[in-house]
């Protein structure tokens, strides 16, 4: 969506995966979807670096409102949880420099019951939102079917414009109608889309991340192409930092989206995340990669029968980033490549492991080596190439 938003995929922090529809705040005060867990968020984004790497957006997921709309029909948080309302949550995140993301639904109600947005209701919830100065929203499209959401995306993102605040638009269209065409139609999603959800669900666990991955990656032909500065394929949250990740499998997650080019929204417990997630997350490396300008999406290149894959990203100038993945379970696997095997052009080439900072350089034709572990990476920063100078003849 051409509006001047998400140039670069989005980056920051989402509460579904993590905090779910948790809203017993009597028992569990400090995890429910309250003012106070954004707030907290908010702090930790601002205090402890995030902001700076790009992480700004503070995001709100389902079942924050009331059960009820107003009086004057409009949406309203829910007055226990959000004493202070929506509009004052704003102005602690912006007072932060960051932004503040919301939740709707283009159906009755919303996944997880509260009131939905139906056809009707569309220009008075994104009146609504922009009142509280709201800078994106996730529409989800839980309760609805194809003809209501055919003519609500479209409408909604139009809505939001009309109201001439610029909100980020977050939708979950594709993601109900299989992904692919031809139910769905990429150009008109990254006509009336900032970023939209393909596919199902992020769960905490590794074979949910390679399942969400590999949907992907086997579909680049038809999704890589839709995306570019200010439309992005949303392969759902990082759950880096939370509790079913080893290690290796975070440094994967964080490095096969990087390649993906997809919006980076973390959901996790920023005030208790330990130092090895935290530095994952915060990899100046891999956040370039992500953040590239030029915001063409990587791709993979080979499937080796001995569990390696190989996942490449065309970056500015020449740049490149290489992933390489084992599928294996047994052992680091040393696995032996060239430049030249994977395409490139001729030349030398410097190249930077984002994990160890390790710096080579190879020529084109000259094997190297790397050592991947059983469902981790080896992630490198390819420079451009230096072109091999023709030999000088006396
Ligand atoms: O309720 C909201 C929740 C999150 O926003 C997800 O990111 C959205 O994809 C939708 N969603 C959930 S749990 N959706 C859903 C997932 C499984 C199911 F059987 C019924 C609904």
């Amino acid at each position: 969506l051409d509006n001047g938003l998400t140039r670069t995929p989005p980056m920051g922090w989402l509460a579904w995966e993590r905090y779910r529809c948790g809203i017993d705040c009597e028992r569990d005060p400090k995890n429910c979807i309250s003012e106070k867990l954004f707030k907290d968020m908010a702090d930790r984004l601002s205090e402890d670096g995030w902001r700076e790497l790009g992480y700004v957006y503070v995001n709100i997921d389902d079942c924050w409102s009331s059960m009820e709309r107003d009086e004057r029909g409009r949406l309203q948080a829910d007055p226990k949880r959000f004493p202070g309302g929506i509009a004052n949550l704003a102005r602690y995140v912006h007072d932060r420099g960051l932004k503040l993301g919301i939740y709707g639904d283009m159906g009755t109600h919303t996944c997880g019951g509260y009131p939905g947005t139906n056809l009707d209701q569309i220009e008075t919830d994104a009146q609504t939102f922009a009142d509280w100065g709201v800078d994106m929203l996730k529409f989800d499209g839980c309760y609805s079917n194809e003809s209501v959401q055919a003519e609500g995306y479209p409408r909604m993102s139009k809505a939001l414009n009309a109201t001439g605040r610029r909100i980020a638009y977050s939708c979950s269209w594709p993601a109900y109608r299989g992904g692919l065409p031809p139910q769905v139609n990429y150009t008109q999603l990254g006509e009336i889309c900032n970023l939209w959800r393909n596919y199902g669900d992020i769960q905490d666990s590794w074979d949910s991340v390679l399942g969400v991955s590999d949907w992907f990656f086997k579909n680049q032909d038809v999704v890589g192409p839709a995306a570019g500065p200010g439309k992005w394929n949303d392969p759902d949250m990082l759950i880096i930092g939370d509790f079913g990740l080893s290690t290796d499998q975070s440094r994967s997650q964080m490095a096969l989206w990087a390649i993906m080019a997809a919006p980076l929204f973390m959901s996790n417990d920023l005030r208790t995340i330990s130092s090895g997630a935290r530095a994952i997350l915060q990899n100046k490396a891999i956040l370039s990669i992500s953040q590239d300008p030029m915001g063409v999406q990587g791709k993979r290149l080979l499937q080796e029968k001995s569990g390696i894959d190989v996942y490449w990203r065309p970056l500015s100038d020449n740049g490149s980033a290489l992933v390489f993945f084992s599928r294996r379970s047994d052992m680091p696997y040393r696995y032996q490549i060239s430049l030249s095997k994977l395409d490139y052009t001729t030349g030398i080439y410097k190249m930077y492991e984002v994990f160890t900072g390790k710096v080579g350089t190879v020529e084109d034709t000259s094997e190297f080596t790397v050592s991947v572990d059983p469902s981790g990476v080896v992630m490198l920063y390819v420079f451009p190439p230096v072109k091999r100078h023709r030999q000088f003849h006396a």
